[in-house]
């Protein structure tokens, strides 16, 4: 087994989905863990499932990692933070600044603190929705605070780092309208769309296809759970929504007017801006991680996509993947060339000199 940077013990309190998908990947590490929660129910479950053991009186944890719903957090993680006055204490919840707030309000040793939040669930709750491997390649947030510094805060980094975890640096505000935009905002529209879906004729929902699932995916989850996180994010999730009402009303008075000189343009432009927003999400498309990519400008002309081809190929270079993007102002197209790591300056050098525009 690797070497794990946490010594252990650690004590989760709060052992559903989050609670039990820590404790399962520590474990599979050797890590001790130890667990609590106010349900006895998902205390045996958790425990059954390999996550840990139970709490005992003598524990002495390093590090103490609260997974409870968001609106006791603050509760919980004071009570652990005078219960284990050695130990670091972090939290899970999908809210940064509302905790630390309340937290400072009630005078908790925040010295001792430092939040985080894994950028990675599921719809389900609970000990058995629980996966060792939930946060692998995910990025994980750590939002630093005054009265803690990085390095003490350091042992926080190394659960993440033996969960598989990606390490990401935020303040709580950074963090909070972070996620309004790329969690929140989505878990909202894609909750008001199948909303829409309450109604409808079977006929209809028999046609779905791929498309209205990915949209309604997380529109399963759990009510309570959310009606806290975007209770607790309130302001920066209705500001993002505010514009989001802004784009509506332009595609709906584009729509209600279609014949009108410039609807149709308009549309066009309100779509193709999605494009770019969707490229701009990383890790999609099926892009590997192990790969780079180069984007390279193509005249939107016949032929020209096999001469790139060609000269790729002609680099020794193999194409591991690729993206088209046409841009809608220009008569030019963007090929965005994914290669292993190691051949792409050769090839942006290739590229250049057989005159090809490289964007990026
Ligand atoms: N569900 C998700 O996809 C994600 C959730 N989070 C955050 O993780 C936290 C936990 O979420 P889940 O694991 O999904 O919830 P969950 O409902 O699966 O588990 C919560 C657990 O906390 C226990 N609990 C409730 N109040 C408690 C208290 N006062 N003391 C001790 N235990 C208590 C419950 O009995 C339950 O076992 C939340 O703060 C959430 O915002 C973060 C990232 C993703
Ligand atoms: O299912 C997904 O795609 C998610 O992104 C799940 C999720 C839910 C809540 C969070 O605070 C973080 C991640």
């Amino acid at each position: 087994m690797v070497e794990s940077r946490l010594a252990g013990p650690v004590r989760i309190v709060g052992v559903g989905l989050l609670g039990a998908s820590i404790g399962l990947g520590l474990r599979a590490r050797g890590i001790e863990v130890v667990l609590d929660d106010a349900s006895p129910t998902n205390l045996g479950i958790a425990v059954d499932y390999g996550a840990g053991r139970a709490t005992a009186d003598d524990d002495r944890p390093e590090l103490v990692v609260v997974c409870t719903p968001p609106d006791v957090t603050a509760d919980v993680v004071a009570a652990e933070l005078a219960r284990y006055p050695e130990a670091i204490v972090t939290d899970v919840a999908s809210v940064k600044l509302q905790i630390l707030h309340e937290l400072i309000e009630r005078g908790a040793d925040v010295t001792r603190y430092i939040g985080s939040h894994p950028m990675a669930g599921r719809e389900r709750g609970g000990p058995m929705a629980g996966r060792a491997d939930l946060f692998a390649g995910r990025p994980w947030v750590v939002a630093a605070h005054e009265a803690i510094t990085y390095r003490k805060g350091g042992i926080v980094d190394d659960l993440i780092l033996d969960l598989g975890g990606i390490l990401v640096e935020m303040t709580p505000e950074q963090h909070d309208r972070a996620v309004a935009l790329v969690s929140h905002v989505p878990q909202v529209v894609s909750s008001v769309l199948a909303r829409r879906l309450t109604d409808a004729p079977h006929a209809a929902l028999n046609l779905a296809g791929q498309g209205l699932r990915d949209m309604t995916r997380v529109a399963a989850s759990d009510p309570e759970l959310w009606v806290q996180i975007l209770g607790a994010n309130a302001a920066p999730v209705a500001q993002v929504l505010r514009a989001f009402r802004e784009d509506l009303d332009r595609f709906i008075r584009a729509l209600d007017d279609i014949e009108a000189p410039g609807a149709r343009r308009r549309i066009a432009e309100e779509l193709a801006g999605g494009n770019t927003g969707e490229s701009r999400i990383p890790g999609k498309h099926g892009v590997d991680r192990r790969y780079t990519s180069l984007i390279v400008m193509v005249d939107d002309r016949p032929g020209q996509l096999a001469r790139l081809f060609q000269d790729v190929g002609e680099a020794g270079v193999n194409i591991e993947d690729l993206r088209l993007e046409h841009s809608p102002e220009a008569q030019i197209g963007l090929a965005e060339i994914s290669t292993v790591p190691e051949a792409q300056e050769r090839l942006t050098e290739e590229l250049t000199a057989r005159g090809w525009r490289i964007a990026g």
